[in-house]
């Protein structure tokens, strides 16, 4: 038996240039056990990724604002403070950066993420006068701004509950911070090599191949460990 997955998708699944590598639609339809896409992104983004794979839709999102699983949708961060910090952020000059449509926050429940073209150092200092009750996640795609209690790790305990699998049975690959406590949860974590400081420390193993390179070989490995 292959093991479950809980896979991050931007900087794990992806190109360099950002698009969904193409040997995600050859290795994960077939997968014989559980998926699961965490990612820091909004909630439809990998419902549409498990759609067009044609998988389950068992999903974290947000960094674990949002856990979806058989239907269930779990709502597991409050928006109120990370959305005060980024009106406060505006008021103060601050551009959230994602232009007129805002396609990144417009089905966002739980946080706020802003362009890394925003001004980091008038966001840390916004944020740190909220006294602890938010944080912000540079995950090398976006600043996210949210609860301190959500994480992506948390939230996966909740789908491999509802999916009767012990966390520890995932092998996880992620590329950044907010993979940090994913790894923490699952029994096996990969660092892809692109991954920045946080995620090289807290996996178990730094891959030498980069983006799904990286992650198409820890399939292959647990694909050959299965025969
Ligand atoms: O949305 C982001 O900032 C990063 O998304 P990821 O968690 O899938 O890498
Ligand atoms: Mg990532």
């Amino acid at each position: 038996m292959v093991p479950p997955l809980a896979l991050d998708i931007d900087g794990t699944l992806t190109t360099p240039s950002g698009r969904i590598d193409p040997r995600v639609f050859e290795l994960l339809p077939g997968w014989d056990a559980p998926v699961v896409f965490a990612t820091g992104k909004s909630f439809p983004y990998p419902v549409a990724l498990a759609h067009f794979l044609g998988r389950p839709e068992t999903v974290v999102a947000e960094n674990g604002g949002i856990a979806y699983v058989d239907g269930e949708t779990a709502v597991l961060g409050d928006p109120a403070v990370p959305r005060a910090v980024a009106e406060e952020f505006e008021a103060r000059g601050g551009e959230i950066g994602w232009g007129p449509g805002d396609t990144v926050n417009r089905w966002r429940e739980t946080e706020v993420a802003l362009s890394l073209d925003a001004d980091e150092a008038l966001l840390r200092e916004v944020a740190a006068a909220a006294d602890g009750d938010v944080v912000v996640v540079d995950t090398g795609y976006a600043y996210h701004v949210k609860s301190p209690a959500v994480s992506k790790g948390a939230a996966l305990e909740r789908v491999a509950d509802a999916l009767d699998v012990a966390p520890e049975a995932f092998v996880a690959v992620g590329d950044s911070e907010n993979d940090a406590s994913t790894f923490g949860v699952v029994g096996e974590s990969y660092a892809v090599a692109n991954a920045d400081a946080t995620a090289r420390d807290t996996a178990d193993v730094v891959l030498d191949e980069s983006y799904m390179d990286g992650t198409a070989r820890v399939l292959a490995d647990l694909r050959e460990r299965d025969e």
